[in-house]
């Protein structure tokens, strides 16, 4: 077959990208409910210490440690009780030696006191005393003021990825908004004469788009916040016109459809004909996926993914996604293909080329088994029958049965 374009590799693909994108630097406010999975703009300084006063971590009696040493269930150490700390209250006066003021898990220690005895290792004799039969180390059953978050500390630095816990820590610490990194916007454009939107019957010889939404899901999953545009026909002004409002409300543009020899002219002639340095390749020495565009105006980054639902997807995993994640999630290190599984058929790969194989795992004497899912990639059951991906290095003409693969999860 005549090659219809120079193909570079994934790694040149993301590479030559990378090298002339200017991602947004601007953040936003954001109330903590919302800020789950965000990235700090800047550090986040603790105003207060936490806890802010000596707590105790259980029921019991607040005491001096020293009067308990030696203490044991024969002769257990005897204390006055003189008080009670009431909860979220500081308590008044001062514990003095040989005296307990009875305290429940979180109560405030009162000053004198360095230590709680836990209930269950204390006998009441009456109202006024108890023996306590096991000693107790200062400090022990008290978390001191400040030893969870000490005030004027970092609680998270910049940068950093917001989890459940830290959404507790930042609540703890009295932040209740936070500036984040604003998402990556991302405009999604379907191209095709053919493709007609889901609500509509397709008469014969159209489609529904599936492009919009896998995309839009796919792009939200790596936390970016997708923005549909439509679908276009496969003309220059109209094409022109609709990416140019999305290259100017969004960071990035996904189109998908059009990106074969066909009218690759129409696609590439418009992304060229909105700014530099346009088009920087067509065609990804890849499968599914080769007719993919990559493109860079004015700093955005404009891809051309195939129109095969497939292919669109797999393209995006590993063209578009990392580029999403590396700004949603810019300390994350992963590993792309983190898996590990055994092939269960012969496939055969063009060398030179990488090849995605989409697959099915399961887990057999404790090894995973990579079930190719084979089948058109015009076939969207095929990526909803798969778990993930597969990877047949360029180098290889193929795997045998039993072989080891690489695989991703999608
Ligand atoms: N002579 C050749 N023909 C093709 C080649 C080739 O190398 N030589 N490559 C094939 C491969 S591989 C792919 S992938 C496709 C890529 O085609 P395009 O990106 O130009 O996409 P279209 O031609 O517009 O569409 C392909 C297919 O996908 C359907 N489609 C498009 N958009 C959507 C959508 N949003 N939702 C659902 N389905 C969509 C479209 O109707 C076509 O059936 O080219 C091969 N051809
Ligand atoms: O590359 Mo096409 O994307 O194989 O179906």
């Amino acid at each position: 077959m005549k090659e219809l374009f120079q193909a570079v590799t994934i790694k040149e693909a993301r590479e030559t990208i990378l090298n002339h994108v200017t991602f947004p630097r601007d953040g936003e406010k954001v109330s903590l409910l919302s800020a789950l999975n965000r990235c700090l703009l800047h550090d986040v300084v603790a105003v207060d210490n936490v806890p802010g006063f000596d707590r105790s971590t259980m029921d019991g009696f607040a005491v001096r440690a020293r009067d308990t040493f030696g203490a044991s269930e024969g002769l257990p150490a005897y204390l006055e009780v003189t008080g009670e700390v009431l909860m979220g209250v500081a308590p008044e006066g001062e514990l003095k030696p040989g005296q307990a003021w009875r305290i429940a898990t979180g109560g405030m220690l009162p000053s004198g006191a360095d230590a709680v005895v836990m209930v269950e290792h204390t006998e009441e004799l009456d109202d006024k005393t108890i023996g306590v039969t096991r000693p107790v180390a200062p400090g022990e059953n008290v978390v001191r003021r400040g030893e969870d978050v000490p005030a004027g500390s970092v609680v998270l630095p910049a940068g950093h990825c917001l989890r459940p816990q830290d959404l507790g820590i930042l609540a703890a610490a009295g932040v209740v908004a936070v500036e984040v990194r604003r998402p990556l916007r991302v405009g999604i454009i379907s191209t095709g004469d053919e493709v007609v939107s889901p609500e509509e019957k397709p008469a014969p010889g159209q489609v529904r788009d599936i492009n919009s939404y896998t995309l839009y899901g796919a792009v939200a999953a790596c936390s970016g916040e997708p923005r549909l545009y439509g679908i276009v026909r496969d003309d220059f002004h109209q094409l022109q016109e609709r990416l140019a409002r999305a290259l100017s409300e969004n960071d990035m543009v996904l189109l998908s459809g059009g990106s074969s020899v066909g009218t690759r002219d129409v696609a590439a002639r418009v992304i060229d004909s909105l700014g530099r340095p346009g088009v920087l390749f067509h065609g990804v020495s890849l499968k599914p996926g080769k007719p993919s565009v990559g493109a860079v105006v004015n700093g955005k980054p404009v891809f051309g993914l195939p129109g095969h639902p497939a292919s669109a997807l797999v393209v995006f995993e590993l063209l578009v996604a990392p580029l999403i994640r590396s700004y949603s999630y810019p300390q994350e290190s992963f590993r792309e293909f983190p898996l590990r599984a055994r092939i269960t058929r012969n496939l055969r790969s063009a060398a030179g080329r990488e090849d995605f194989v989409r697959v099915k795992l399961r887990l057999q004497d404790g090894e995973l088994h990579a079930e190719p899912v084979l089948g058109k990639s015009g076939l969207i059951t095929t990526m909803v029958r798969a778990d993930g991906l597969a990877r047949i290095p360029a180098g290889k003409e193929g795997v045998e049965t039993g072989e080891w693969v690489e695989v991703k999860l999608f």
